[in-house]
């Protein structure tokens, strides 16, 4: 087979009919990515290549990055100073090296789908493909808007300190229908939640004046907490996020809760129990907050972060120094908090992504004790990160079918920084409909086109459609056709 044979990753003819007459043309609705707001309202060119597909001011891919280091590619070439071109002939480099990286698939779709340009990216052809890609970057096409619109997208979430004002949010409002998509923000309260590093008091400060409520205490800050969720709901947001590298489930009294969140604005030092207990507690209100209000409350596990201190040192976080978390008990942990919160009734629709695939059954076994109250309100999210492979798709695919009812689940996400990433649905809705064609080839389930049609185009668009209810006001045909 070619590369990106119009079937890749298609391994018969069932699979092939469900991609291609059912998946393939459903709409997209993007409900995590990092995607800069401003960036999308301010609308312009990228100068080129390099600019949108490795790093520029905003903007980096730290999925590319790893992958430049590995084959030796200089720091300058990567996140520093160094030529444009010299970054894009680097990049051409590494991606020869690359066979069998999905960067090497996603590379090649991004030329095809967006540039129409199908030869085989290497340190031959990419001369070529610079000056050819960067003609087209000048036009309207390649302005951000157009490149949301064009992969036929409905809804873009992005990710949001809850201090943020939303301003390119609402100025985006004002243009959406001419866009053809809506721009939602997703609730990120990483500052809260990292109470031990150096800047929470001035934080505080920050959410205290943006709320209008000033936060004294636990009690205060939950109340200038209900205030965001308010702000961001009128805003269209129906989500939010949460990041914990590592988790352990310890309740803590109102005194002793105080006495730590006052250590935690005096920037004293506190003892991981101290911490645990803080974050427990956010969390309970958290899920409150977001059962009060109906969203879907998201979770990030088990990662480790920033582990190359003096590269963290130089460029920061994200920028590819994080590896998959080792907490072997972390679903226990958030099984104690569910079952606690289960006692009150407080909670939330949720999404599990884990970094460390061991631990998708313990989630997909737990989130199946958690389900009353309406369709798939638990679920196992798409492989993340180091598993947003095609393997790591499938896996995710077959242990939500195993544990519960996967045509009920809400689909893939880019969780991406860059324009050009929405072929990674594409991506995923071949794995998804390969995933179906193999158990209708095997006699596991009917060989019912119709049947298993319907079902990919739910987990392509539809279920996110109705889960997150993203578009209660009007569909998108009205606002956008
Ligand atoms: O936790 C996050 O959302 C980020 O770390 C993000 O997942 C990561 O940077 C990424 O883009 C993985 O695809």
């Amino acid at each position: 087979m070619a590369l990106l044979d119009d079937d890749f990753l298609l391994s018969n003819e069932i699979s092939k009919k469900l991609f291609n007459d059912y998946a393939k043309d459903m709409p997209i609705i993007d409900f995590h990515c990092h995607l800069n707001p401003n960036e999308i309202y301010e609308n312009k060119n990228y100068a080129n290549i390099t600019r949108i597909w490795i790093n520029e001011e905003h903007y980096g891919d730290h999925y590319k990055w790893r992958l430049m280091r590995a084959n030796g590619v200089p720091e300058e070439l990567i996140t520093g100073d160094g030529d444009d071109y010299d970054k894009f002939m680097a990049w051409a480099k590494t991606i020869e090296k690359s066979a069998g990286n999905p960067l090497y698939e996603w590379t090649h779709l991004e030329l095809r789908r967006f540039f129409g340009i199908n030869e085989t990216f290497n340190t031959k052809t990419a001369p070529a493909i610079w000056e050819k890609a960067n003609k087209l970057l000048q036009t309207d096409d390649f302005k951000p808007r157009s490149l949301i619109r064009n992969s036929h997208v409905y809804a873009v979430c992005t990710t949001d300190d809850p201090a943020s004002d939303l301003h390119y949010h609402k100025l985006l409002k004002a243009d959406e229908r001419q866009n053809g998509f809506r721009t939602l923000p997703a609730m990120r309260p990483d500052k809260l939640i990292q109470i031990e590093r150096d800047g929470f008091g001035d934080y505080l400060k920050t959410l205290s004046q943006v709320s209008g409520i000033e936060i004294t205490n636990f009690d205060t800050l939950i109340k200038a907490l209900h205030q965001r969720f308010e702000y961001f709901n009128d805003m269209g947001g129906r989500l939010s996020d949460h990041s914990l590298l590592t988790y352990h489930f310890h309740e803590a009294n109102t005194e002793e809760l105080n006495n730590i969140f006052k250590k935690g604005i005096a920037n004293e030092p506190l003892s991981q129990l101290e911490i645990d207990k803080y974050l427990t507690m956010l969390l309970e209100n958290l899920m409150k907050l977001n059962k009060e209000f109906d969203w879907t409350m998201q979770w990030h596990i088990n990662s480790v972060r920033d582990i190359n201190r003096p590269m963290f040192d130089q460029l920061g976080p994200d920028t590819g120094y994080d590896a998959i978390g080792t907490q072997p008990d972390i679903v226990l942990h958030l099984q104690k908090l569910y079952t606690k919160m289960r006692d009150t009734n407080d909670l939330p629709k949720t999404i599990f992504y884990s970094l460390n695939p061991n631990d998708w059954m313990e989630l997909a076994t737990m989130m199946g004790c958690f389900l009353e109250g309406g369709v798939q309100r638990m679920q196992l999210g798409a492989g993340w990160w180091f598993n947003d492979t095609a393997e790591g798709m499938h896996e995710q695919l077959r242990v939500f079918a195993e544990e519960s009812c996967l045509p009920n689940f809400v689909g893939m996400l880019t969780d991406s920084r860059s324009f050009l990433s929405y072929p990674r649905h594409e991506y995923f809705r071949r794995v998804l409909c390969n995933f179906y064609g193999e158990l209708a080839e095997q006699g596991r389930v009917p060989d019912d086109v119709e049947y298993l049609g319907k079902i990919v185009q739910d987990i392509s668009y539809n279920n996110a459609y109705k889960f997150f209810d993203f578009f209660d006001d009007a569909t998108p045909q009205e606002l956008f056709n």
